[in-house]
């Protein structure tokens, strides 16, 4: 038997949610790997809480420059960024994912998005950021850490890293799929 090739893909958060969303998919796309998947520091240099599609994918797009200085030899650097989005009068929330190869390419998905409740996007406005104000709404500690927002509205059907599997998976597309829909 011959012996699986090592990737390293190194993740610009250490929280556990992310980290296990990033786990999970590579799983299913990169099969033939011997995987490592490590979470670090990277700062996102926008606002903790971002309030447009833009902001938040510049966030994880930080992040994922981040890791690719710390981390040169990684195969794949990533960011993941939450942030809010608005549509008319409805606000949305969502997860961007960024994935850098090790030549550069860049490869863009985000998770499906849910409907911020004027409740919480009040408080969201007064300066609170939505991990903080999730914690104070369920009584539970580090949400963010666990299911997530995501995970609360959804009575668990869909956790924050159920969630991202999608957006990571659709990010790392460009590197798995037939390269005829991108060359
Ligand atoms: O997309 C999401 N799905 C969820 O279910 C969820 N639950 C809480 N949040 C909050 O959204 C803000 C931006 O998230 P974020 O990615 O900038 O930071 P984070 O603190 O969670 O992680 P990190 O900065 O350690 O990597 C932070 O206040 C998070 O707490 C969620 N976002």
């Amino acid at each position: 038997m011959t012996e699986k090739k090592h990737l390293l893909v190194v993740l610009g958060s250490t929280n556990p949610s992310k980290i296990l969303s990033v786990k999970n998919s590579l799983e299913k796309i990169m099969k033939n790997y011997s995987l490592e998947v490590i979470g670090v520091k990277a700062p996102s240099g926008v606002r903790d809480q971002p309030m447009s599609d833009e902001e938040t994918l510049k966030g994880a797009e930080n992040r994922a420059k981040s890791v690719l200085a710390q981390y040169p030899h990684a195969d794949f650097a990533m960011g993941i960024e939450g942030g809010i989005s608005k549509i008319g009068d409805v606000f949305l929330e969502n997860g961007f994912v960024v994935v850098l190869s090790k030549n550069g390419e860049k490869g863009i998905g985000t998770s499906g998005s849910y409907q911020l409740s004027s409740k919480i996007l009040n408080k969201i406005n007064e300066g609170t950021e939505l991990g903080d104000i999730v914690d104070e709404l369920s009584g539970e500690e580090s949400v963010k850490t666990k299911q997530g927002a995501m995970g609360l509205l959804t009575k668990n059907l869909i956790t924050r890293d159920k969630a991202y599997e999608t957006g990571i998976i659709f990010a790392f597309s460009k590197f798995y799929s037939d390269s005829v829909y991108w060359h």
